[in-house]
């Protein structure tokens, strides 16, 4: 028998994301003055977690393809050595599917979410979330996470009676 679980997105907040990371954004956020005055530096919005020993952080981007929504979700991924951040590089909202951190995502615990085009998020070492979902095709986004010798993402694939279906945000 098929196990159906639908997944609605819900504004991202900073609230709302914590058990899972940061949310990067300036709005509502504290900021000192720097530069005589000309610029905000809204100051350590995230940390770049690079875990054990030889990791260092490293700037990408990813340039990705948009799904059909509804999708279905088939399997979750995390990085258990460090963090990943997610900036979108257009202003365009994106897509975010987490589950909290244990051996294996537990599918009754996925959370759906939407990122507004001017916010980003940073996944906190070992938080299930899957691959980038963008909205808009061939959509960019700056990608802060961690280089190392050690294998630094374990994929867990949900089971084929498990229908884990995201639906279409409402914006
Ligand atoms: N694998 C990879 O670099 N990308 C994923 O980690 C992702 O979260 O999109
Ligand atoms: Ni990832």
């Amino acid at each position: 028998m098929t196990m159906q679980i639908n997944l609605q997105p819900q504004p991202l907040t900073r609230d709302n994301f914590k058990a899972f990371g940061d949310v990067i954004e300036t709005a509502d956020r504290d900021y000192f003055m720097i530069n005589d005055g000309n610029t905000r530096r809204y100051h350590r919005l995230a940390e770049v977690d690079t875990g054990p020993a030889d990791g260092k952080p490293i700037i990408n981007i990813f340039r990705s393809g948009a799904y059909d929504y509804p999708f279905r979700i088939r399997m979750l991924e995390r990085h258990p050595h460090g963090s990943q951040a997610f900036i979108p590089l257009h202003g365009e909202p994106f897509l975010i599917v987490v589950a909290p951190r244990a051996d294996r995502p537990d599918p009754n615990a996925i959370q759906a979410f939407i990122a507004r085009g001017d916010q980003g998020v940073n996944y906190h070492r070992a938080t299930w979330h899957h691959p980038v979902l963008a909205l808009k095709d061939q959509d960019e986004f700056l990608v802060v996470d961690r280089a190392g010798d050690l294998p630094n993402c374990d994929e867990h694939f949900f089971p084929e009676d498990l229908q884990i279906t995201l639906q279409p945000a409402n914006t």
